[in-house]
């Protein structure tokens, strides 16, 4: 059999054609030329085994990126397994208005719940004056947010922390995207998801916005006089994360963002 009649069989109960390419491309190192070539070859038991096993793994909707082992973020590459939710592309628009918002000063950084540590090696990345703290209740992602930190090369101080029990500074600028799902609301998500990313990182109690009012309660003894927060939240939670926020910072505009698709995804407190 020929490996193009292969990944034609193989794909035809994906829902998206061109995974397995991009898995054995990854997997393997190939560029599109060589992918290409190899269409044209004979596959060997062996491989057919292999690309089989794929398959049936993407067919039980595990994320391609858990396969692979990476996903990119904000142009950088991060290790990914099921001890972190898989950063997605919402977070980057939090990390730009972040960017955008706060020139190089030297500040002082904290991002809470940081998984895979997707926020804060990609603001330490861009802004070499600031001084980045890491936090999340998990130890095992904690792990896998210093391995991200060393492959991309920056330097961060990472603690476990129940929100920020464990700490005593004050800082310039606090963000998080905590989990925010309510328990019943697992009806709107993805099996993908449900099945392979952590529960930690995705639910909270008081529906999905128990963390919230844990930051919002903690942040104002842990804010420097002119700090601000930023927030990522889910997208029917503008209103009510708004209202946790004013209640504790009643001197500060506490004002909810859109996402590219035009959905609350963002609060700001300046
Ligand atoms: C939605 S994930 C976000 C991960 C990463 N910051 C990102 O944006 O891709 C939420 C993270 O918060 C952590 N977490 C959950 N409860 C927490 C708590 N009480 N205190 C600190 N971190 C918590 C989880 O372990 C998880 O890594």
């Amino acid at each position: 059999m020929l490996w193009i009649e292969a990944v034609r069989t193989l794909s035809a109960d994906l829902e998206e054609p061109f995974e397995l390419e991009f898995i054995w491309r990854n997997l393997h190192e190939l560029n599109k030329l060589s992918w290409l070539n190899l269409m044209r070859e004979k596959i060997t038991d062996q491989e057919l085994n292999l690309l089989t096993e794929l398959s049936e793994r993407l067919i039980k909707n595990e994320p391609p990126q858990y396969i692979v082992g990476w996903a990119e973020f904000y142009e950088l590459k991060f290790k990914v397994d099921e001890r972190v939710l898989i950063p997605r592309p919402e977070t980057e628009e939090l990390v730009e208005m972040i960017l955008t918002e706060n020139n190089n000063d030297s500040l002082k950084i904290l991002d809470i719940g940081t998984g895979s540590g997707a926020i804060a090696i990609s603001l330490a990345k861009a802004r070499q004056n600031w001084s980045v703290k890491a936090s999340d209740i998990s130890q095992n992602a904690l792990e896998l947010a210093a391995e991200n930190a060393k492959m991309n090369h920056v330097n961060l101080e990472f603690i476990q922390s129940d929100v920020m029990d464990e700490l005593t500074d004050r800082f310039d600028i606090i963000v998080s995207n905590p989990p925010y799902i309510a328990f019943d609301e697992t009806y709107e998500m993805d099996d993908s998801v449900i099945k392979y990313e952590p529960d930690l990182a995705l639910f909270a109690k008081n529906q999905g916005l128990a963390i919230y009012q844990k930051i919002a309660d903690q942040a104002v003894n842990h804010l420097t006089d002119d700090g601000k927060i930023y927030l990522e939240i889910g997208y029917k939670q503008g209103k009510a994360v708004q209202a946790i926020f004013q209640e504790k910072f009643t001197d500060r505009l506490v004002s909810i963002h859109q996402d590219i698709f035009g959905k609350d995804r963002m609060i700001s407190v300046k």
